[in-house]
Order: C-alpha cells, then structure tokens, then sequence
C-alpha cells in the first residue's frame, strides 16, 4: 500500500479486489471537478462498486465529504475540548489526522502494527474485514474554540477567529436543545457503511480521551440531498424528492462561488481559504400529522409535485419553477409559503448552498411517535449572507414549519483540505 503502514483491513482478511485500475479511472472520469486531489496508489479503490470507487483521496485542497458525492450514511459528532493547553489541542488535531488518513483507506487505526497483548488494542475491531466504504472525514471548528462563553481564549487563537463564525443566532419558532448544540470541534464521517462511519467517529472519540469530550453525535441513515449530477435525487421522510436544485459538484464555478471561503474573504482569518462553513440543523418532523395531510396540500407546501419532484408550475423534475404561472383561481401555482419559492435562490439575493443533509430516526417517544426527521448539514461560504437571512424568512414564513421543530444547531468553521505530512487546520497555529 504505497509505504503506508497501515495495513489494509481488506488485505488483513485477504479480500484484495483486482479492480484498481477500473476504479481509478472511474473516480477520474466519474468526478470530474468534484475533488481536485488526484489519488495516488494508495487512494486508489480496490474494488468495483456501484460508483466505481470504494475510496476517496483524504488529501487535497479541500476536505473530502463535502462536494464528494454524499454517501448514504453519516455518524456526525461535535466535541468539548477538555484540554486547556495549545500544546495538547494540536496534538490531538495531528492524531485526528493519521487516523483519518488511515480510516479513510480502510486501514486499521494505529497501521494494524501489533500492540502489547496486555494493553487495549490501538483500534477497535469492529471494522476488521469491512471495505473503506467511501468513508470521508470531514472536521471543523465551532465558535467557542476560539473564545469560551466567558470570552477566554484557551488556545490563543483569538485573534484569529472568523468574523462570520459566530454563535447561529435564535430563529422564529427554534426550540433547541443546548445538549444538541454547538461545540468546540466537530466531525462529519460520511460512509456507506453504518459500522464504518460509527468505528471511525468511536475511534477518533477514543483517540480524543482525555482532551476533548464528546458533547453530541447524530446518525444519519438516508442522504437527502445530491451532491453531483452523476446520483439520483434521494427522498426525505415526507417522502418528497430532496436535493434536485442542490448545488453539485459538477457546477465548479458556482462552487468557487458559494461554497469555498476566499482568500480575501476575511484578512484576519486567511487560514480559512478554500474551506467552508458547516451548518448542521436537528429538525425533527411530524411525521403522523404529515401522513395525515392531504397529498394536494402536502404538494402545495412544498411547491413540488410528489412522484417526480417537478415545480408546480410545470415541466419535469430539473425544470426550473416559474414562479409568475397562475391556476384558475388566479393565484399563484407555487403559492407564497411554499417551501420551494421561499428557498429559491431569485428570492434570496442569488445564494445557493451545498445541502448535505440525511434522514433520522431516534426510535419513538413516550406517546409512540416517531421521533424523526432531517439533519440538516449545508456547506456555505459565509453563513451571515448564505444561511442566516433565508433561514430567518423560513422559520417566519414557511409552511412546512407547522410540521417541523429545530431542536439542534451548530456552526462550524471547515479548514481547508490538508496536504500531505501535515495536519488538519494547520495553518491556524502557525
Ligand atoms: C435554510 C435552509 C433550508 C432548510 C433549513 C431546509 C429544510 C428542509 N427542506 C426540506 C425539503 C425540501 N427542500 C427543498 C429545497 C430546498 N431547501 C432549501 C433550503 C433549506 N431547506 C433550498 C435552498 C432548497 C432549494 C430551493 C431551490 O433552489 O429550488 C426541496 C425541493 C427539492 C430540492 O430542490 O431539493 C424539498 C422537498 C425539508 C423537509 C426540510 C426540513 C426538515
Ligand atoms: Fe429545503
């Protein structure tokens, strides 16, 4: 494996696919401009899957699992940091790294070297045998890292904290739990597999003992959204079509545009350029009172039609909504709180976002309902003008709200893809 220590788990169980080269020049082909890291020997897929590849590179300009085409499961964890040192904060932003570098290949934590057999493993098993699944690991740091709630700074980093990342402010109707809220960093593991994306959010938990602590964590099960033109619109519990007008990664120019921060974008925090900023929203939905609506006044809500996910003004699923077509009672066909036409982006200044979302249920509550929902996740270049005003209109004025209650919500600053021999957010501490 390239001089990597680590030792595949495929290899380890002696599984070797011969479909490297397919999936290498599939990932070319099939990608296009989705992430610019070429992979190298190691990065390559070792097997033929539905998308040609079972891996993506973890090094490059940007952090993978954001244009990266969104696999079917997340485990997504937000942490405390305990430590109060600088010193220790790298530290474990330098182990976060290797193991990541080694997750990502489908490698054991720790390369798979034997350990003492009196002392706990270096990894945790439970991924022994399983392909990479098209794990990515993606990691960002929330406001508070910069300036605790007494407005200390911990890790001397004060200075360099991004203007726009600040605390999301109170929404109309938010109804947010602190325990599943904000946090100093966070980790988005993105998998096709549920055991992979959970060993690998478990081991980087392990690997954080004692320096920072695990403050909240979602399981995803369904993306929501198309991140490229090459996946098919997935269906959110409403059971509509979501993520036909996301933006993919295909759409390099708009990418560059709404999704990567600039270098000039913030003087005081350059370190930022050509990364991004995460939005993640616990939204849990009313399943039962949906089910109970009508499909017209569910259609309506959205602004789209259930089977195809076409606007209601007409035409098919990519057709763009037009939002002057009238019915025959003279009103609007996608009516003014629909979802659709309070999200586009010719009613919000031009903004587009990079949804990222999955699908959630945490069992039932005490009253048997389903407790379920929408993580919602969105990549932006800058939340104050990206994010916050259209959410604000939303939480006012959408429809669908009287089906749905934010419960959780947490900005985060993503750092720019890392390069070889260093280590995630690097260029912040130097
Ligand atoms: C503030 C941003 C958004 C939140 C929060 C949000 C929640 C949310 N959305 C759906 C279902 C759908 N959303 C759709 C489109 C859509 N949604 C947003 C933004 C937020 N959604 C945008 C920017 C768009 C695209 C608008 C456009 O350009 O046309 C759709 C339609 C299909 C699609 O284009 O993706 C659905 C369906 C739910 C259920 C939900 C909260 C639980
Ligand atoms: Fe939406």
């Amino acid at each position: 494996m390239s001089g990597d220590p680590g030792v595949s788990r495929r290899r380890l169980f002696g599984l070797a696919g011969a479909g490297a080269a397919v999936g290498a020049a599939g990932f070319a082909g099939g990608l296009g401009v989705a992430h610019a890291a070429e992979p190298d020997a190691a990065d390559r897929a070792s097997s033929p899957d539905r998308s040609a590849v079972d891996r993506y590179p973890f090094h490059g300009p940007h952090q993978a699992g954001i244009v990266t085409p969104a696999q079917d499961r997340l485990h997504f964890a937000a942490f405390d940091v305990t430590a109060t040192g600088r010193a220790e904060l790298v530290a474990l932003l330098r182990e976060w790294t290797a193991a990541a570098a080694q997750l990502t290949r489908g490698h054991e934590v720790g390369g798979g070297t034997p350990g003492v057999y009196e002392a706990p493993p270096a990894d945790t098993g439970e991924a022994l045998g399983l392909p990479p699944s098209r794990l990515t690991l993606t990691f960002g740091f929330g406001p508070s890292l910069f300036g605790d709630v007494e407005g200390k700074d911990r890790f001397g980093i004060g200075g360099r904290r991004p203007r726009a990342l600040r605390r999301l402010p109170h929404f109309p109707k938010d109804n947010l739990d602190p325990d599943r809220s904000d946090g100093d960093l966070c980790v988005q593991a993105c998998a096709d597999d549920p055991q992979v994306a959970v060993h690998a959010i478990r081991n980087l938990s392990r690997i954080a003992f004692g320096t920072a602590a695990l403050r909240w964590s979602q399981l995803g099960f369904g993306r929501t959204s198309s991140t490229s033109t090459t996946q098919q619109t997935p269906r959110n519990l409403f059971g509509f079509k979501d993520g036909t007008a996301n933006l993919k990664a295909e759409e390099a120019r708009l990418v560059d545009e709404h999704v990567w921060v600039g270098p000039d974008d913030d003087p005081g925090a350059r370190w930022l350029a050509g990364g991004s900023y995460l939005v993640a929203r616990r939204i849990t939905m009313n399943i039962e009172t949906w089910d109970r609506t009508s499909l017209r006044e569910q259609e309506n809500l959205v602004g789209r039609d259930r089977t195809e996910g076409a606007p209601l003004s007409g035409g098919k699923e990519f057709s763009p909504p037009d939002f002057t077509v009238k019915g025959s009672d003279g009103k609007p066909l996608l009516t003014a709180d629909s979802h659709v036409r309070l999200a586009h982006p010719s009613q919000n200044d031009g903004v587009r976002m990079l949804r990222r979302g999955y699908n959630f249920t945490d069992g039932n509550d005490a009253l048997g309902r389903l407790d379920a929902g929408l993580f919602f996740v969105a990549y932006v270049r800058d939340p104050g003008t990206h994010f916050i005003p259209m959410q604000t209109k939303l939480a006012a004025q959408d429809g669908l709200m009287e089906y749905l209650q934010h419960r959780g919500s947490a900005l985060f600053a993503v750092p720019p893809g890392i390069r070889r021999g260093e280590y995630v957010g690097q260029a912040l501490f130097t």
